[in-house]
């Protein structure tokens, strides 16, 4: 292990940050897709799993309801919801709450995905993920409390750097590693790595976020789910693949911090020309000039062959934490987060939610907790039905 941290030298790099409107940075966000092939279905792969440890808690169950929280204001959408700002009514401090539509998340069969996405957080305690305090549900919707993290998405603070230096790029890319393997570890599989799901802490320091797509799973999965710039080639192929397309994602995602874009970005490029780039292999493409260990270590994460790929071979991410372009990293310190980050977002307060853009506050949050016809109730088990009726 170096004896100089990693990024005791980061803080002197300039991140340049031109003031792009965020709203125009938004229309680049890219959406996650999810389809479970009809012919091999999700519970086929539970056959294929060793039977795994139930997951424990990683906090005490608490059991929350709306009324305990007013809303302040939205910070992200999704698919099936949206993220808001609240305040506790009870210790004042600030939280995010996602809120998920129970009728768009059966009518899009996501209903596991959505399971797996509470119990897998609420196992999980790890300085680079979410935390989850709690998951309740109304008539007609689920809504899961965490951590507020202030500092907004990685994307945003990439696309208006354009790209990052190398030693930026290799401070995030290392947290992230860390974070995966900790995931791995508890056998789980994110499946959803890409800068818009990675939030900045008021420290600098990342976490992750959206375990919509994360799985456990012991061995191999079929699921077609991700962001296509994102999918390992074996899961394009619509073969089975293991907890390896997590380390190919995190090698897309080192290249396009270095480069600004993904690999295989082209402007107006149909899905089926990026999965038949994906499938040739990233030796075809033409790369920016990254430094040499760099572009060793992206070749060896985007590596066609899972058996082959980095991640994914006998040392398991112990290949990756040793890789030369990452022998500066102090791997113990930095996990204690006792490296300055490259960039400390600017918040003015508690609540301050500037790093995130403005999205138009429709009028759904007046309809939470109201009575309403509930057939799905009983497909999300994990989720509590304790809410008030009533605005809150
Ligand atoms: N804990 C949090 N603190 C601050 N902002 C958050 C938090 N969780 C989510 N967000 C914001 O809300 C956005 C949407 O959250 P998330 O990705 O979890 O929702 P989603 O419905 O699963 O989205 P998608 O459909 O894109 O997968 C995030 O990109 C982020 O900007």
């Amino acid at each position: 292990m170096a004896d100089v941290a990693l990024v005791s030298k980061l803080p002197d790099i300039p991140l340049i940050i031109p003031s792009t409107p965020l709203r125009v940075l938004s229309e680049y966000h890219r959406g996650s897709i999810s389809t479970t092939r009809t012919s091999l279905t999700e519970s086929s792969t539970q056959d294929l799993d060793e039977p795994l440890i139930p997951l424990q808690r990683a906090r005490p169950r608490a059991n929350y309801k709306l009324a305990d929280f007013i809303i302040q204001r939205t910070l992200g959408t999704g698919s099936f919801g949206r993220v808001h700002l609240v305040r506790s009514k009870h210790n004042l401090r600030f939280y995010a709450i996602k809120v998920l539509s129970k009728d768009k998340i059966v009518k899009t069969k996501q209903v596991e995905h959505t399971n797996n996405e509470k119990t897998i957080l609420e196992a999980i305690q790890h300085p680079f993920i979410i935390n989850l305090w709690g998951a309740f549900q109304d008539d007609s919707n689920l809504y899961m409390v965490m951590d507020y993290v202030p500092g907004g998405e990685l994307f945003t603070l990439l696309r208006r750097s354009n790209r990052f230096p190398d030693p930026v790029a290799k401070f995030y890319a290392a947290e992230v590693a860390l974070a995966l393997n900790h995931l791995h570890s508890l056998d789980i599989i994110y499946r959803d790595l890409k800068p818009e799901n990675i939030l900045l802490n008021h420290d600098g320091h990342i976490k992750i976020a959206d375990f919509g797509f994360s799985k456990r799973c012991s061995s191999v999965t079929w699921t077609l789910c991700g962001t296509p710039d994102y999918l390992a080639p074996e899961i394009v192929g619509q073969q089975r693949y293991n907890k390896s397309v997590d380390w190919y994602a995190l090698g897309v995602l080192i290249f396009e911090m270095l480069s600004g874009l993904p690999p295989y970005h082209q402007p107006d490029q149909n899905t089926v020309a990026l999965y038949e780039k994906i499938s040739r292999g990233p030796t075809f493409i033409r790369w920016p000039p990254f430094q040499v260990n760099a572009t060793d270590l992206i070749l060896k994460l985007m590596e066609g062959d899972p058996s082959r790929r980095y991640g994914n071979l006998r040392h398991g991410a112990g290949d990756v934490f040793a890789h030369p372009w990452f022998s500066e990293v102090d791997w113990v310190k930095l996990k204690s987060r006792e490296i300055s980050a490259p960039y400390l977002p600017k918040i003015s307060g508690d609540g301050d939610a500037s790093a995130f853009e403005k999205y138009p506050e429709d009028n759904a949050t007046a309809l939470y907790g109201r009575p309403a016809p509930d057939p799905w109730g009983s497909f999300f088990p994990h989720f509590e039905h304790t809410a008030v009726h009533g605005t809150c």
